[in-house]
């Protein structure tokens, strides 16, 4: 299967507040892994639903190294479904950001170091975690998207 076209920024759907998941059926698992292979194919470490035109509260975290990013901690790819934060710490962190919507740009973001995060998996069972560093990073910056926010608007 192809990887799917990425929205780019100025496209409306990444302006749009994404619509809570509520069916956990093969639909939203195959949208999940068209997800990951568009990322893969974009050398991503995160995408969200709406970036392959898809208004649903769900998105991938998949930090490992890799040319964009030679430093990035290497982990087990996350699906995320109808995240919440939970708390967030009141240290912030700066830290360079790209987005598969901008293509080719590099921004310097702030962002809470720590943050207690809840989410559904594919099978709709809630997990609950506390994430910090680039992870935490990737978690806010897909969290944003599903707001309709990108690092445009956080951008220092
Ligand atoms: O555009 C996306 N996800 O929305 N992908 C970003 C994710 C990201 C997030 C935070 C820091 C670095 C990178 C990417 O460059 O792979
Ligand atoms: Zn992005």
């Amino acid at each position: 299967s192809q990887p799917l076209p990425i929205a780019l920024v100025g496209e409306a759907i990444l302006k749009e507040h994404a619509i809570e998941v509520r069916d956990f059926d093969t639909a939203l698992s195959q949208l999940a892994e068209q997800m990951a292979l568009s990322m893969v194919a974009a050398n991503g470490v995160g995408i969200a639903a709406p970036q392959v035109h898809s208004p649903l509260a769900l998105f991938i975290m998949a930090s490992r190294p890799n040319e964009r990013y030679p430093d990035a901690p290497l982990m087990d790819p996350v699906v995320v479904v109808n995240p919440q934060i939970l708390s967030a710490s009141a240290e912030l962190v700066s830290g360079e950001e790209g987005c598969l919507s901008v293509p080719g740009q590099r921004f310097s973001i702030w962002r809470h170091q720590t943050i207690v995060v809840r989410y559904q998996d594919l099978a709709g069972h809630w997990q609950q975690t506390e994430l910090t560093g680039f992870i935490a990073r990737i978690f806010q910056h897909e969290f944003d998207h599903l707001q309709g926010i990108t690092l445009l608007e956080r951008s220092q």
